[in-house]
């Protein structure tokens, strides 16, 4: 297989799967962690090795290492794996996408932004999505009409924050996550409930139309639920631990015990609650952007520049749902192409910039 994003949360825990099936590894993609990387590659033996930095290149313990964007295209396309494993954060990881899909791979995707950004001109039976809400969906789905599709939140970082305190919420507030451990970008995306916007479309894009909605349950142990047309409700349980949908998306014929089962007597209750737009102002926009999920772009582009200005210190935690939705009202247009979206995402960038 080919994974992108190797040092980061979702390509450890890859890798970690990998060994358990023995899995081959032609190539490996990493941005800075060149000692990580270093030691992932004396364990994987890639053919084929590519970072971000060029000035890092001497540092990479392999004699076949290239830099870069294009570097990474060129590798998925000379590759001979037939998976391609896309754990990058965010709008980069669209490019190595559509080009994976071109080159008629599989593609195992926890890189949320490609479909986010892209959903609409991306063909989806090609793609098994690694993230735990749809992986629980897609294990729920059964052929029985179904009334509402649900995923569930956390709640993230800040769910039991007095309200008036999150206008001064640090970097490393943001990072305090209840119950997964993972990468920065999507713990701020966790907080501000980005995330649960992006499943929401991702969702979209993956099951088609039909009716979709998030609510919080605070020990995500529940990922997905389906509400079916006769009345009943299914839920999936397992705990939080992402080498259960990465296992999937890497054996499709996975048959082994990845994690210990929910002991339920232990977990005791649960809880659940309303995502609420004084919390998390971003759900105002929720409905009508699920009405024109195209429009995702837009979001993902404010969304990746009101974060690099958060972490600049420029503006404040709450000034993130903010600038997301000005943008989305500037912006009230959907791409018609592939090429529309790069331009969009482009003039929504220095828009915000
Ligand atoms: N973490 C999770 O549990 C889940 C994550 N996802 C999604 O999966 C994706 C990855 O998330 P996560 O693993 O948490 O993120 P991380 O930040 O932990 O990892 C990102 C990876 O991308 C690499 N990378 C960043 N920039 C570049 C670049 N310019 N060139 C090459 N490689 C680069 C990083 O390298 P380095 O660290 O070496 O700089 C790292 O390997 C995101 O889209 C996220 O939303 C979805 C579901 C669950
Ligand atoms: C592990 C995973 O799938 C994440 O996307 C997770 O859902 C993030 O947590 P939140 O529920 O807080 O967004
Ligand atoms: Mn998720």
């Amino acid at each position: 297989m080919i994974l992108l994003g190797s040092t980061g949360s979702i390509g450890v825990n890859t890798l970690e799967v990998a060994k358990k099936f023995s899995i081959e590894v032609e190539v490996l993609v990493a941005g800075n962690n060149i000692s990580l990387l270093n030691t992932q590659i004396k364990e994987h033996n890639p053919k084929t090795v590519v970072i971000a930095n060029r000035d890092d290149l001497h540092k990479v313990e392999h004699k076949n290492v290239f830099c870069g964007e294009e570097a990474i295209l060129r590798a998925i396309e000379e590759s001979s794996s037939e998976l391609v494993v896309n754990a990058l954060v965010g709008f980069l990881g669209l490019r190595p996408t559509l080009t994976a899909l071109k080159c008629n791979k599989r593609v195992a995707l926890a890189n949320k932004e490609s479909l986010v950004a892209c959903g609409a001109f991306i063909d989806t039976s090609k793609i098994q999505p690694i993230d735990s809400e749809h992986f629980g969906l897609w294990y729920l789905m059964q052929e029985r009409p179904v009334d509402k599709m649900i995923i569930t939140a956390s709640g993230g970082a800040f769910r039991d924050w007095e309200i008036e305190r999150l206008k001064n919420a640090t970097l490393a507030d943001t990072q305090k996550h209840p119950n997964w451990s993972m990468g920065q970008k999507i713990t701020i995306d966790s907080a501000t409930m980005m995330n649960k916007m992006f499943e929401l479309l991702e969702a979209r894009w993956l099951f088609g139309e039909g009716r979709y909605d998030a609510i919080i349950e605070t020990k995500s142990l529940i990922h997905a639920l389906i509400d079916f047309k006769d009345g009943s409700t299914t839920a999936h349980f397992a705990n939080a631990n992402m080498q259960l949908p990465i296992a999937f998306a890497l054996n499709t014929t996975m048959q082994e015990n990845i994690l210990p089962h929910v002991d339920l007597l232990k977990v005791g209750s649960l809880e659940f609650r309303e995502i609420t737009t004084d919390r998390y102002p971003l759900w105002q926009i929720k409905d009508e952007l699920l009405k024109n999920p195209a429009r995702g772009v837009v979001v993902n582009a404010a969304n990746e520049a009101a974060i690099e200005k958060f972490i600049a210190r420029e503006i404040g935690f709450m000034d993130i749902a903010k600038t997301v939705i000005r943008a989305y009202e500037k912006f009230d247009t959907a791409p018609k192409s592939v090429d529309d979206v790069f331009g969009l995402d482009e003039e929504v960038r220095s828009f915000i910039r």
